[in-house]
């Protein structure tokens, strides 16, 4: 089994730069199925696990899909199917995002229905009753979601009982070809909505109040493949804020966008960390002494839960008392007993972790149990006294982008080895290699 060592003790220096948003590449591809003329060029891709995942669901919908130089070429202006592959669909959550273009394009959809993982049950009620309440028939049965219109999807007015993202999404492409205006209250405000709502409008739908509470689309008759570069990933820039925030470095985040990650940086304020704009990006200084804070997760603007286990990994090195409370998803805390592995000490209250700090944290053998977690491990074992080995290494993979040569890059003593112990890079050329990179995830 591969593994990340990370030999803790280096501080951060120089820069590094994040890549296109994985949270808005996936929704921005799922979206590309609305056009019915014209290739959609996608820049800024981030070669992710789960961006191979979403495009081989639109190959094998019949879509024709290329990937190469962090661009994705997709043209579906040929007939697709209308039944997500469930052995893709099955790996990723964000497959749902297909139930909306296809449902609005061709009045039917099929997906095998998506459990919960890691992170908690994660229903996908909004989204459904958001095409019904558009015309829809929804069957749920045997594992799968079909979704049944007869002719053109209707506006309509729909309330979220939560700001879901992925709900969101999915209604938004759905109401873009549908006959009148839709209205979403209650919606998520997530930079990856309002990345998605520009990518829609360059396709020639009408959506405004993306990024407010409120977003109204008017249905268009067909839409076209357009050019549309991707919005860069805060949560990476965050993680990175925490490397350089943890080991007392100084290091700069290119194409971070401050405006994305208001929270998170006043949170890190909180506890020391000097973070300012410099040129494209963001310039972080780690302090000598971290000091405690609180977090509660909640949807944007508010603390994203995407970087709950990274400030967790922070916190248990600052002095005093911190809580952290997740909201939004009632099982995002599988890491603890991991950080616990690491001497971490830390108790689970209910929907709070409380952590008494600093701690004294000691390298050991421990396993990602999603993708933030093995980020927030590997944060955690840059400070670590001693060998931090991180298994379970699929999950990074979902989301950072050659992490471990990334740190290795700004001075840390990290590797990333086989079960030989020999040093592997499994992103290498990747964008060409779809395939292997397939085969290698399913190894690993
Ligand atoms: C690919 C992608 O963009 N993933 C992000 C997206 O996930 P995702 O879109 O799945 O997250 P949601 O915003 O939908 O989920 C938020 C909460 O709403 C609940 N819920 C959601 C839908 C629904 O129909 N019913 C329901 O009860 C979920 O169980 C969860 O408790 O937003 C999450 C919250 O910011 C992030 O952690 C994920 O990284
Ligand atoms: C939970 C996440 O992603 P997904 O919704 O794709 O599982 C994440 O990016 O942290």
């Amino acid at each position: 089994m591969e593994k990340i060592i990370v030999r803790g003790g280096q501080r951060l220096h120089g820069t590094v730069r994040v890549e296109g948003a994985k949270n808005a590449v996936l929704p921005v591809i799922a979206a590309s199925m609305l056009a019915s003329e014209g290739e959609s060029v996608i820049t800024d891709v981030p070669v992710l696990a789960d961006v191979y995942t979403i495009n081989e669901v639109l190959r094998n919908m019949n879509a024709s899909v290329t990937f190469t130089n962090n661009t994705v070429y997709v043209d579906t202006s040929r007939q697709l199917m209308t039944e997500a592959p469930s052995e893709y669909v099955r790996k990723m959550r964000a497959s749902v995002l297909v139930l909306g273009p296809l449902l609005a394009r061709y009045g039917h959809a099929k997906v095998a229905m998506p459990g919960g993982c890691a992170i908690g049950s994660r229903p996908i009620d909004l989204h459904l009753k958001g095409f019904e309440a558009m015309g829809a028939k929804v069957h749920v049965g045997n594992g799968f979601v079909e979704l049944e219109a007869e002719g053109r999807l209707h506006g309509a007015k729909i309330y979220l009982d939560m700001p879901s993202v992925g709900a969101t999404e999915n209604i938004m492409m759905a109401a873009a070809l549908a006959e009148g205006t839709t209205t979403i209250e209650n919606c998520a405000k997530e930079p990856e909505i309002v990345d998605l709502a520009n990518f829609l409008n360059k396709m020639g739908a009408k959506v405004v109040g993306a990024g407010t509470e409120t977003i109204r689309i008017e249905g268009a008759e067909k839409l076209h493949g357009a050019n549309h570069s991707i919005i860069p990933d805060r949560v990476e820039a965050g993680t990175f804020m925490v490397a350089a925030a943890i080991t007392g470095g100084n290091v700069l985040i290119e194409n971070a966008e401050s405006e994305h990650l208001r929270s998170v940086i006043s949170k890190l304020e909180e506890m020391g960390v000097t973070i300012f704009d410099e040129g494209d990006g963001i310039r972080v200084l780690g302090p000598d002494k971290l000091l405690a804070t609180d977090i509660k997760t909640l949807p944007h603007p508010g603390f994203p839960t995407d970087m709950q286990s990274q400030m967790m990994a922070l916190m248990l090195n600052a002095y005093g008392t911190s809580v952290i409370t997740e909201t939004v998803f009632e099982n995002r805390f599988m890491h603890v007993e991991e950080f616990r592995r690491m001497n971490a000490k830390m108790k689970i209250e209910g929907r709070s972790v409380i952590i008494e700090g600093p701690g004294d944290l000691q390298g050991a053998e421990v396993a990602a149990t999603d993708l933030r977690a093995a980020a927030a491990l590997i944060l955690a074992g840059l400070r670590a006294d001693g060998i931090t080995r991180v298994t379970d290494l699929k999950h990074l993979d979902r989301g950072y982008v050659d992490f471990a040569n990334k740190l290795s890059a700004l001075g840390a003593s990290i590797e990333r080895v086989d079960a030989n112990g020999d040093a592997v890079n499994p992103f290498a050329h990747l964008s060409e290699r779809p395939v292997s990179f397939l085969t290698y995830l399913s190894r690993s």
